[in-house]
């Protein structure tokens, strides 16, 4: 089987990975099968430059092609946070749930019309040889209330998906992959991917 490499540490988003490209006859490598060492500051002040940093730094340690995905949740009402620092809202080394305890305590008086939200996705591209590509993809949606729904990683149980009714982590991987900010960016690169990746 033909192999992508993911430059993350993310088991979720891996998750998500497989369900996006096992349909394009590729097995899903990550930093825990390639580098398990390997520890990239996310510096930049943009998805892209933190996807870029994290695909380039791989790809020049491995030789090879690789890509790296930088994402994270808009939030209309706190002015784009918790945006680039996602990950680390509720602090360096909190779990999901304390970050997602922090969205729905910041939320707890703003009404459900000025809920909106979206997730982002950076996805970088880097190889021996290439100029580093990058793409983007968004997911627009409302925050919940309450938790709902036990797939997915992050902030999907609290992300409502109003196109289908339900919370992103009610959705099986394949139905994220074919709404999601990943599954929207992998989209823009879709015909270029055979060519790209070995
Ligand atoms: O950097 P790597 O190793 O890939 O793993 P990470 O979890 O640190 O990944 P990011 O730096 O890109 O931060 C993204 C954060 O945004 C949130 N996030 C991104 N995509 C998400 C999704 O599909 N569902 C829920 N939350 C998501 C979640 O909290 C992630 O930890
Ligand atoms: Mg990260």
């Amino acid at each position: 089987m033909k192999q992508v490499i993911i430059a993350t540490k993310n088991k979720g988003k891996a998750k998500d990975f497989e369900a996006i490209f096992n349909p394009y006859g590729f097995e899903v490598l990550t930093l825990h099968d390639v580098a398990e060492d390997m520890e990239v500051e996310e510096t930049g002040t943009t998805f892209e430059e933190n996807a870029i940093l994290k695909a380039e730094a791989l790809a020049e340690r491995l030789q090879t092609f690789v890509i790296a995905d930088d994402s994270g949740l808009e939030i209309d009402a706190l002015n784009g946070a918790p945006g680039v620092y996602s990950a680390r809202y509720a602090g360096l080394g909190k779990s999901d749930e304390a970050n997602m305890e922090k969205v729905l305590t910041e939320l707890a008086h703003v009404d459900d019309n000025k809920r909106m939200a979206r997730f982002c996705c950076a996805i970088a591209l880097a190889g021996p040889g290439m100029e580093t590509k990058t793409v983007f993809g968004t997911c627009e949606g409302l925050i919940a209330h309450d938790r709902k729904g036990t797939n997915g990683f992050g902030y999907d149980p609290i992300f409502f998906v109003p196109e289908l009714g339900k919370m992103m982590a009610e959705l099986q991987p394949i139905e994220k992959a074919a709404i999601s900010h990943r599954g929207n960016a992998i989209k823009k690169i879709s015909e270029e991917l055979p060519n790209l990746l070995r």
